[in-house]
């Protein structure tokens, strides 16, 4: 029995996951952690990670950039697995993910679906392809009424697998408001829409000369993240310290 921390029990996503766990034989959520505490749960919530002593295997976390700080230097320290889901980090908090992966197993995704996962192995061979053509490259992003981070943690992790193929040659343009000029040939523009309750929509636009290929995924429900969360945390529970990706858990 893997036992679990659920950090953001209380959110969307937490109480998918606890509904989730609750049908499954090897996995038991031994407490919450959640700021907002007016969820009664059939597990101790405590309103701040630092209050938490109970024991467990791996802790999964979708809460919010700020509450980040403090939660990987508690992984640190209790050398807790960590399945770090949150997105919207900044380039600080990333490199704190960095130092906390030399002292437990963390894995950090943006998106933990199947589909996403194999869609950013897919997007190096189309860029390899498109790119030396003179394909552009546009991502465009749709997202729930309640998502406070933009763009989202998935196209930029499109974006960064596109580039990484590509060299890392491109950059990144999320507002075309400010400048009024044609787009370079070596960027990746980036566009967010948010409204109602979208789960996840993201389109990858390779347009060339005459012709143009989209990517896309379509998340339809919450319960796509949670699955991978939960495998991830099973994989992660007993590993050692270092840097984990959803491409350790899921076998194309
Ligand atoms: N990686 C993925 O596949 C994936 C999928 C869905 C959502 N997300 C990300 O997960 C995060 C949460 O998404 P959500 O839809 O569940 O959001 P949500 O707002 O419904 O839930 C977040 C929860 O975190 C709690 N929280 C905020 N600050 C906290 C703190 N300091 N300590 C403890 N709890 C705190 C909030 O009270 C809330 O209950 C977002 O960053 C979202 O982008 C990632
Ligand atoms: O609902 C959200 O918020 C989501 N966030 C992730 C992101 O920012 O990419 C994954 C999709 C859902």
């Amino acid at each position: 029995m893997v036992r679990l921390i659920m950090h953001g029990c209380n959110g969307k996503m937490g109480q998918v996951i606890t509904r989730m766990v609750k049908e499954d034989p090897e996995v038991e959520i031994v407490a919450g952690v959640d700021k907002y505490t007016g969820i009664s749960n059939d597990y101790p919530v405590y309103d701040e990670i630092g209050k938490c002593s109970v024991e467990a295997d791996a802790l999964i976390d979708f809460s919010n950039a700020a509450a980040v700080d403090e939660l990987l230097a508690y992984c640190r320290e209790k050398k807790l697995p960590v399945v770090l889901c949150t997105t919207g980090l900044s380039e600080e908090q990333l490199k704190k993910v960095e130092e906390a992966a030399k002292e437990t197993a963390v894995l950090r995704s943006a998106n933990m679906s199947l589909g996403v996962n194999l869609l950013m192995k897919i997007l190096k061979d189309a860029a390899r392809v498109l790119a030396p053509e003179g394909f552009d490259i546009e991502i465009v992003e749709k997202h729930h009424n309640r998502k406070v981070d933009a763009p989202s943690g998935t196209a930029i992790a499109l974006a960064d697998s596109v580039n990484d193929a590509l060299d890392g040659v491109y950059s990144y343009t999320y507002d075309r408001s400010r400048e009024r000029k044609a787009r370079d040939s070596r960027e990746i523009g980036i566009s967010a829409v948010r409204g109602g309750t979208i789960v996840g929509e993201h389109e990858v636009i390779f347009a060339g000369e005459d012709e143009v290929i989209e990517f896309k995924h379509t998340a339809y429900s919450k319960a796509l993240f949670a699955r991978g969360a939960v495998a991830a945390a099973k994989y992660l529970a007993g590993k050692p310290a270092g840097r984990y990706d959803m491409s350790d858990v899921i076998q194309f």
